[in-house]
């Protein structure tokens, strides 16, 4: 099989399209766990999808009966925001569709959306491109897309994308100057088609502008190591684009999705903006909840640039003030941003850290982190766990109740997790193609023990049964509950506009 190739560890007979698991599974005894509620129940899955939920379902001998007992039976993580064979910075991320996928089921997260990065602009030619990379995936997905450069042709293009190709959300780079960045004419423009489509716009917020004048300072005082990349992009500029970025979707009245919200600085704007009432999202990511910048301090070059992403890594206080973002509702979700280059791709900056392929994983991590740094330390309830790693997502892009729940009818992607095992993470074993881990050497409390994807079971006694071309893609639907109420606040502000002014006209 082409796709059981080396350095994902998997025992070839795994990975053969012949591995096909049981259609009719019975989940005995567990806690079944939703983010509305949790209750002792059986979960009854036949053909891929969830059958009944209740106490003492009979079934036959013809069924996979798996006991629960003391275990929490969970809808599967769903990560809403990843980099699968991505070309950015020179290079290509090192996981593609499937064995970014295949890391993804050994960590209890059964669907994940991926940012099309249209190459020259075209969104068709971006999607026709990425339906390509992703016919070898191993679990569902859906799309977002990058909006590059504005015209008339991705104006349309952007609806042909909502209305036909299921993609319900674009991001804006306000960063990378010269490559992804746009101007804020362009931001405002695709706000307002953003709007007109129902669709959600997403932003990367850090000042392009002033990163480049922060990295040529950085040059010129002859920092060139991984440590200048956190220097020259502080957390004042991403506070700035944020809050920019939330008063532009402001004047449009379009619902704000910030992705990787890394400081505390730009939670501040999300925390105020939500005060006020205005629709935004605020998304951290694993990484910039339980790391902190002195590992690019790290005298040794392959271990400090493994922890080069942008927005960066902050210092001591950013993660734990996120966290608590998270568990008090100013921020509503978590993702990876799993973009992963291997050490000799990080080496392509070993003289210049402007050229250190920017990224870090963690879709294989997420689960097991955020149970074990914010469920085990008492921050969230297990039902908050559910809504921050799965529910929220699927709500946010319009999938609930078939993802994000354990209800009669939901896709039967589920996990088991044990509180009372515990995990360990390292590049010695994990399932991402990376020979780097940004987790490497973290044990904790905790342990995704079977994920059930499509009605499959595909991760169980630490062995993965992934078949390449058994994913499906979800196509997702504009106008989602974010949506909700925005023509009555543009009624109210137009008949504002309206009212009438007496003037007195004056005479010389
Ligand atoms: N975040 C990062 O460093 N790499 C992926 C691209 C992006 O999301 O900005
Ligand atoms: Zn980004
Ligand atoms: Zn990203």
């Amino acid at each position: 099989n082409q796709f059981c190739d080396a350095g994902i560890g998997y025992r070839e007979s795994e990975c053969g399209l012949d591995s096909v698991s049981p259609s009719k599974i019975l989940i005995k005894g567990g806690t079944v766990v939703n983010a509305h509620r949790q209750q002792v129940a059986d979960v009854y899955i036949e053909d891929g999808i969830i059958a009944a939920v209740q106490s003492n379902f009979k079934v036959g001998d013809d069924v996979t009966v798996i006991d629960a007992m003391g275990k929490y039976v969970m809808p599967g993580g769903i990560d809403p925001h990843t980099h699968l064979a991505m070309e950015f910075m020179g290079t290509e991320t090192i996981d593609d569709f499937f064995s970014g996928q295949a890391a993804a089921l050994a960590g209890g997260t059964t669907m994940h959306i991926d940012f099309i990065i249209p190459v020259n602009g075209s969104l068709s030619a971006g999607y026709e491109a990425y339906v390509e990379k992703a016919k070898k995936s191993c679990t569902d997905y859906g799309f977002h897309m990058a909006i590059t450069k504005w015209d008339e042709t991705v104006s349309k293009e952007m609806e042909v994308m909502v209305k036909n190709k299921g993609i319900n959300s674009f991001k804006f780079f306000l960063a990378y100057k010269g490559s992804l960045m746009i101007s804020d004419e362009l931001l405002l423009e695709g706000f307002k088609k953003c709007k007109s489509l129902g669709a959600l716009a997403m932003v990367h917020a850090e000042n392009g502008d002033a990163v480049f004048e922060g990295q040529k300072r950085m040059i010129e005082l002859g920092i060139t190591g991984p440590e200048g990349h956190a220097l020259s992009r502080p957390p004042m500029i991403e506070g700035e684009a944020t809050s920019r970025a939330i008063r532009l979707a402001g004047f449009v009245n379009t619902p704000l999705y910030v992705v990787h919200v890394m400081s505390i600085d730009a939670m501040e704007e999300i925390a105020r903006a939500r005060k006020s009432g205005k629709r935004v999202i605020g998304e951290p990511v694993v990484s910039g909840l339980v790391l902190d910048d002195s590992c690019l301090w790290d005298p040794d070059f392959k271990i400090a640039a493994k922890f080069v992403m942008s927005p960066p890594i902050r210092g001591p206080g950013h993660g734990k003030a996120l966290q608590a973002a998270l568990s008090t509702g100013i921020l509503q979700l978590v993702g990876t941003d799993h973009c992963t280059f291997n050490s000799t791709q990080k080496t392509l900056g070993i003289d210049d850290f402007r050229k250190i392929p920017n990224g870090v994983n963690g879709l294989e991590e997420r689960m097991h982190m955020v149970w074990d740094s914010m469920v085990v330390s008492g921050q969230i309830s297990v039902t908050d766990y559910v809504r921050l790693t799965s529910t929220e997502c699927a709500r946010i892009f319009n999938i609930y109740p078939r993802k994000g729940a354990i209800l009669v009818g939901s896709d039967a992607d589920i996990i088991i997790l044990n509180p009372n095992s515990s995990f360990e993470i390292s590049s010695s074993f994990h399932h991402s193609r990376s020979d780097t881990n940004v987790y490497e050497g973290r044990r904790g409390k905790g342990k995704v023990e079977v994920t059930i994807a499509g009605g499959r079971i595909v991760w169980e006694n630490d062995e993965l049964k992934v078949v390449p071309g058994s994913g499906k893609y979800i196509k997702m639907q504009p106008f989602s509950y974010l949506f909700d109420g925005i023509d009555k606040a543009d009624a109210e502000y137009l008949s504002s506009l309206r009212a009438p002014v007496k003037r007195f006209k004056t005479t010389s």
